[in-house]
């Protein structure tokens, strides 16, 4: 039996709240719990279960939804999904990227607002003609305790807008507007954005390899 064959046979045997999603972003872990819903797994978050938050050392999405999925599966014994993504803008040369979550640290504690004004100021030393395209990328990972992880990768295309827009979502939303529409990602509804974004993508392609 092949390893997908494997993790197929072990997801198809989760029992409600047998999952672990492997994130502490609550924002993060409101969409990959409507995700999971029509799939009748009623998961456990990373800080429900108290896990520490593992230090991101990787230097690529892949890497760090990895090692985040690996960690929880390890602790808790239970498979684990984790999402590492970021907002990457053309003009940056792919910036935040990977770091989009640092972007928001302060001492304080991260301040979204604060990373919003950061990307918009680092644009505007690209002068006024400069592109406002930009993606999110999310890799989801799914790693089973004894050590097999696989991982699928989303993308949501769209372009900047300034100021920010909307209250519904999390992190970058209000700034982000996806391509095809005219509101931003902070101003659709959940259903409207799991429709089109790069966490369901992301989703949509663990769908078809495992359930
Ligand atoms: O690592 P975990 O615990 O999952 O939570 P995190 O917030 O640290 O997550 P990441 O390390 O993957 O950092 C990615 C950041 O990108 C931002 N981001 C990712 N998806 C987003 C989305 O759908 N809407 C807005 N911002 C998003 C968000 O601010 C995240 O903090
Ligand atoms: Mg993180």
């Amino acid at each position: 039996m092949s390893v997908r064959d494997e993790g197929r046979q072990a997801i198809r045997k989760l029992k409600p709240g047998r999952l672990v999603i492997a994130s502490h972003n609550a924002g993060k872990v409101r969409e990959i719990r409507d995700l999971l819903a029509p799939y009748g797994i009623d998961a456990v978050s990373a800080a429900e279960l108290d896990l520490p938050e593992p230090e991101e050392t990787g230097t690529t999405f892949v890497a760090n939804a990895e090692l985040k999925a690996m960690q929880a599966a390890d602790l808790s014994g239970l498979p684990a999904l984790a999402d590492d993504s970021g907002l990457c803008v053309d003009a940056l040369n792919g910036d935040p990227g990977v770091y989009t979550a640092n972007w928001a640290e302060t001492p304080n504690g991260r301040d979204w607002n604060l990373a919003m004004q950061k990307v918009e100021d680092a644009l505007s030393t690209k002068g006024p003609d400069a592109s406002r395209d930009a993606h999110f990328v999310c890799v989801l990972a799914l790693a089973w305790p004894d050590g097999h992880v696989e991982w699928f990768e989303g993308r949501a295309e769209g372009r900047l807008t300034w100021p920010p827009r909307g209250t519904v979502g999390f992190g970058y939303d209000p700034v982000f507007v996806p391509h095809g529409h005219e509101r931003s990602y902070a101003e659709l509804d959940p259903a409207e954005k799991h429709a089109i974004s790069h966490r369901a993508d992301a989703f949509r392609q663990l769908v078809s390899a495992v359930f």
